[in-house]
């Protein structure tokens, strides 16, 4: 496994809200994972970060332990997340928030990786632009091509498509699904639209209430699952 998480516990202060989660991540897969509004989810990303308050259990980066090491060590190793919401920085231009991912990046320079503007002709040709006149899905192009700046080997996305024009988030997918199949860089990602998760998943992690309630191949994830845990 690319990312192991084994029995992982995590705490906003004395608040327990992730209880014994174990996940497998394969190196190039993409995993998916689902649930209600407040199960977790983002808690979940946010662990693997090192960004809630405490953390138990182990959770291991080609084998070496995480959870001794401090966040900007996490993205150094390796590991590009994208917070959901996306936070680029509205007053600074595309260029900036691009260049403020090369400062998590174990690289020594602010130049921008070319990577992260091959892909996106869009922000390539607005480099100057303030990021805050950008639409949702041009922002979310930013917040991609920030990750990728510190030349990840996996990916976290947090709903990547929250908020997005319907038209947009097939492509959105698309993106993703290039830096996944042809790239090969591992994602997790959090996701409302079953769609989405069906198309891009390898496999999928179904929580509730702090707890993974059910797993396995994307070809599980069948109607009747989505139903039992996510109708509200
Ligand atoms: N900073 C925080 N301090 C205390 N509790 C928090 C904090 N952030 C989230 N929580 C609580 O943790 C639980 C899980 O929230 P989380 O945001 O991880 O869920 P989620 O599945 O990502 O939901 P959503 O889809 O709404 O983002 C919720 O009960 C939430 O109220």
């Amino acid at each position: 496994m690319l990312l192991d998480l084994k029995n992982v516990s995590s705490y906003y202060g004395e608040t327990q809200i992730l209880r014994n989660i174990s996940i497998g991540v394969p190196k190039g897969s993409c995993v998916c994972v689902l649930g209600r509004n407040g199960v977790g989810k983002t808690t979940l990303v946010r662990t693997i970060m090192g960004l809630t308050d405490k953390t138990e259990g182990s959770i291991s980066l080609d084998g070496s332990e995480l959870t001794t090491q401090r966040t900007d060590e996490r993205a150094k190793l390796g590991i590009g997340y994208i917070p959901q919401g996306r936070q680029i920085l509205g007053k600074f231009t595309v260029r900036e928030n691009i260049v403020l991912g090369t400062f998590a990046s174990k690289q020594e320079t602010d130049a921008i990786p070319e990577i992260c503007l091959e892909l996106f002709p869009y922000l390539r040709e607005n480099l100057g632009r303030r990021a805050g006149l950008l639409s949702g899905g041009q922002q979310q192009q930013l917040a991609i091509a920030r990750a990728l700046a510190v030349d990840p080997q996996i990916l976290l996305l947090d709903e990547p498509t929250e908020g997005i024009q319907p038209n947009i988030v097939a492509e959105i997918g698309e993106t993703l699904q290039m830096l996944n199949k042809k790239l090969g860089i591992t994602l997790i990602l959090t996701e409302q639209h079953i769609k989405v998760a069906r198309k891009l998943g390898d496999s999928f992690v179904m929580m509730d209430n702090g707890r993974v309630v059910d797993s396995g191949d994307i070809s599980a994830l069948t109607d009747e699952v989505v139903e039992r845990h996510m109708t509200v």
